[in-house]
């Protein structure tokens, strides 16, 4: 099965908007959770443009289903998981400028970098995922660094999916191939929605996790939070 992890940054990006609490960013996770998310995603980000390191202590303490931590691993990521020890820390090279993530990780160059990372992290329990390219050359010394898992960047997926979806998605394959054989878990995340989430997922059955927000919380703009959820958890029940 592939769970849905719901990332709720666009829901603080409007709760920071007019400086209030409204959407409280607590109750829409705990109501994404009952609606069907089987896991809540978060990024805080350095500029805390839109979830505050606050936000993610606040929901360590309610979040039922799997709470996953994206991020840069500098001091205050690491204290951050530390403190809330959440179900999964998924690493992201993002610097701390970037309006989004933009790539996966140089696990060659990264290699030493990440292999203590990864065991830092798991002194505190917390599985590991690694935001990758699908470049097969950076699969294996993903694997050095002991990490759980390997997060799929999916968006050259989701740019491509509309003129050539069988292009778009050979190279995902190839290296999902590759994971597998690793022994390495299997996550995918950014810019998948609708259109191309139900492919991807009958490309590689086998993948672990999800995790969507901006497009999801777009559509629940249309559809409402809980018709969006179930929408987008049917596009994975293939
Ligand atoms: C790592 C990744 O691709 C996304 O999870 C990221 O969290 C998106 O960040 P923004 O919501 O700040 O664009
Ligand atoms: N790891 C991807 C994620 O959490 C959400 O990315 P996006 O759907 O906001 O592009």
């Amino acid at each position: 099965m592939t769970k849905l992890s719901v990332n709720i940054n666009k829901i603080a990006t409007l709760r920071n908007a007019r400086g209030g609490n409204n959407p409280n960013v607590v109750k829409v996770a705990l109501d994404a959770e009952r609606f069907g998310a089987q896991g809540i995603t978060v990024h805080p980000r350095p500029d805390e443009r839109h979830i505050r390191y606050q936000d993610v202590i606040d929901l360590a303490k309610v979040v039922t289903t799997e709470f996953n931590i994206e991020g840069y691993p500098d001091q205050r990521f690491m204290d951050l998981i530390r403190l809330v020890r959440p179900a999964q820390a998924t690493l992201v090279p993002d610097p701390p400028q970037a309006i989004t993530s933009s790539s996966g990780w140089d696990t060659i160059k990264h290699q030493l970098l990440l292999r203590d990372i990864v065991a830092e992290l798991h002194e505190s329990g917390t599985r590991v995922s690694i935001f990758i390219n699908p470049e097969s050359k950076y699969f294996e010394p993903a694997k050095n660094t002991g990490t759980d898992r390997v997060e799929l960047y999916t968006e050259p997926y989701a740019t491509a999916y509309p003129s050539n979806k069988e292009e778009a998605i050979r190279p995902y394959v190839e290296v999902a191939l590759l994971a597998k054989e690793l022994g390495l878990g299997l996550n995918a995340g950014h810019d998948l929605d609708l259109h191309n989430l139900k492919f991807l997922k009958e490309s590689i059955p086998f993948l672990d996790e999800v995790s969507i927000g901006h497009a999801l919380i777009c559509d629940a703009l249309y559809f409402g939070l809980e018709n969006t959820i179930q929408m987008y958890r049917r596009q994975l029940e293939v």
